[in-house]
């Protein structure tokens, strides 16, 4: 009683690269381990276009397919503005006849493997549960912020020149690329945040009516000001009705703007729609500055959920890839079981000017796995937390608050949308 069979292959499998004419049997398997719901066949048109082949791995047994990863060619913005080359870690699956036999496991290798030989620093990605990924080295780097603005008792507080701000209703689709500059505008000043490839400037979108389930089509508002695109938010409406009046939804997608009071004067139009009484978000940064907007944040119901989960692959390459907000001179003693040319003593040394990290056989200030590196390297988890589990041990008195403090973020970071 209380074990657990493993199940044993009836026949090998093998594993592969993915060729474009197995996408369809190949995606299908994802769909089926996801539990079987079609995607809308706009969103299945979007990821086919989006997959990258040559980057992808499908496990097959015989003419099936029982496993599926791939890997986006991503640039990730990192503390200090860099854009860093990141495997985007995507659609992976294996079959339900197939499960804990190590298929996803033998992807991992495979990919982490592939990724190494890329020259890519890191791979990132958002995990269907939190719990599969720290055994292959992902730390948790990045919240996201989930609300519902009840704005029928919530107002907001909204700072000078936002009544100078022309809001003005536009197509999506036909003001895409001014929403695009100024999205690319963001990209470089917040750590996590994702510079936009060919073809994905469709994701923020994409809007299959089937998907729809009572809310508007996709709503487009841009702000303006001299003419100029300073901002955008992207929205559907909810409509409901009760005995006692309208209690209608704004969902919201996406909201960027360039200065405080073009976003201000974004979001005090998604808390005046009329007919509507909330405001709900399902991805905004943690310390997203409409919080303090609004004047009773508790009738916000704000509520925090893991986001990135970041590996760094080449350890030394990643870490002198961002800058730290004060000197630093380390030394960590790094465990990577999984990714073992990451293993031993690394000296970091930096500054918010730049970073150098290099192996060395001078003693280790600081014990830790490449998980815990994962979870600090964009500044959104310190190294003091962690250490606070148990998961980083101090082996030099003030190394711990010296890291801990050069890895911190000015700006939360954050990742705008899944992929
Ligand atoms: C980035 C993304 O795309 S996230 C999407 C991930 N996909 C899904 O959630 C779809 C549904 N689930 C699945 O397809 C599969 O169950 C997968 C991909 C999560 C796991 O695939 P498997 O081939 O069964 O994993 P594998 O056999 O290699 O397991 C390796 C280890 O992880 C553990 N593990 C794997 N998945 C889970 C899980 N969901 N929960 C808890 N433990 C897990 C296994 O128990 C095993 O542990 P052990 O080494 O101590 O025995």
């Amino acid at each position: 009683m209380g074990t657990v069979a493993r199940n044993t292959p009836a026949e090998p499998t093998e594993l592969r690269v993915l060729r474009q004419d197995e996408w369809n049997t190949w995606y299908d398997n994802l769909v089926n381990a996801f539990g079987g719901v079609p995607e809308p066949p706009e969103e299945r048109e979007l990821d086919k276009r989006l997959t990258e082949c040559d980057r992808s791995l499908g496990v097959w047994d015989g003419d099936a397919c029982v496993g599926t990863a791939g890997a986006f060619s991503f640039r990730l913005t990192v503390p200090g503005g860099a854009s860093v080359p990141a495997a985007g870690i995507t659609m992976v699956s294996v079959a339900a006849t197939h499960r804990r036999r190590g298929i996803l496991t033998s992807m991992m290798r495979r990919q982490l493997d592939d990724v190494r030989s890329w020259g890519e620093p890191l791979a990132v990605l958002t995990a269907s549960e939190p719990v599969i990924y720290g055994r292959f080295g992902y730390g948790i780097a990045t919240m996201k912020t989930t609300a519902e603005i009840d704005t029928a008792r919530v107002r907001l507080s909204v700072p000078p020149g936002t009544d100078d701000v022309r809001l003005r209703f536009a197509d999506p689709a036909a003001v895409r690329d001014q929403c695009e500059a100024v999205y690319a505008r963001k990209v470089a000043g917040r750590p996590g945040m994702l510079a936009r490839r060919p073809g994905w400037e469709d994701l923020p979108l994409l809007d299959p009516e089937s998907a729809r389930q009572g809310s508007s089509p996709l709503q487009c508002v841009l702000a303006e000001r001299h003419g100029e695109v300073v901002g955008y938010t992207r929205y559907f409406v909810k409509p409901e009705w009760d005995e006692q009046g309208p209690k209608g939804t704004v969902r919201l997608r996406d909201l960027e703007a360039l200065d405080p009071a073009s976003y201000a004067a974004l979001w005090r139009y998604l808390c005046d729609i009329d007919l509507t009484g909330k405001v709900a978000m399902h991805n905004r940064p943690v310390d997203d500055a409409w919080q303090h907007l609004v004047s009773d944040i508790r009738r916000c119901a704000v509520q925090q959920h893991d986001s990135l989960h970041v590996r760094l692959v080449d350890l030394g390459a990643a870490l002198e890839a961002r800058t730290y907000q004060t000197p630093v001179d380390v030394v960590f003693e790094v465990a990577d079981a999984f990714c073992p040319w990451n293993e031993g003593s690394w000296r970091l040394t930096g500054d918010a000017k730049g970073a150098s990290c290099k192996r060395t056989s001078e003693p280790a200030d600081l014990a830790l796995s490449v998980r815990e590196l994962g979870a600090a390297y964009l500044g959104g988890v310190s190294l003091v937390s962690l250490a606070g589990a148990g998961r980083v041990r101090e082996l030099r008195a003030g190394a711990l608050a010296e890291a801990s403090l050069a890895f911190g973020s000015t700006v939360a970071p954050w990742l705008p949308h899944g992929f």
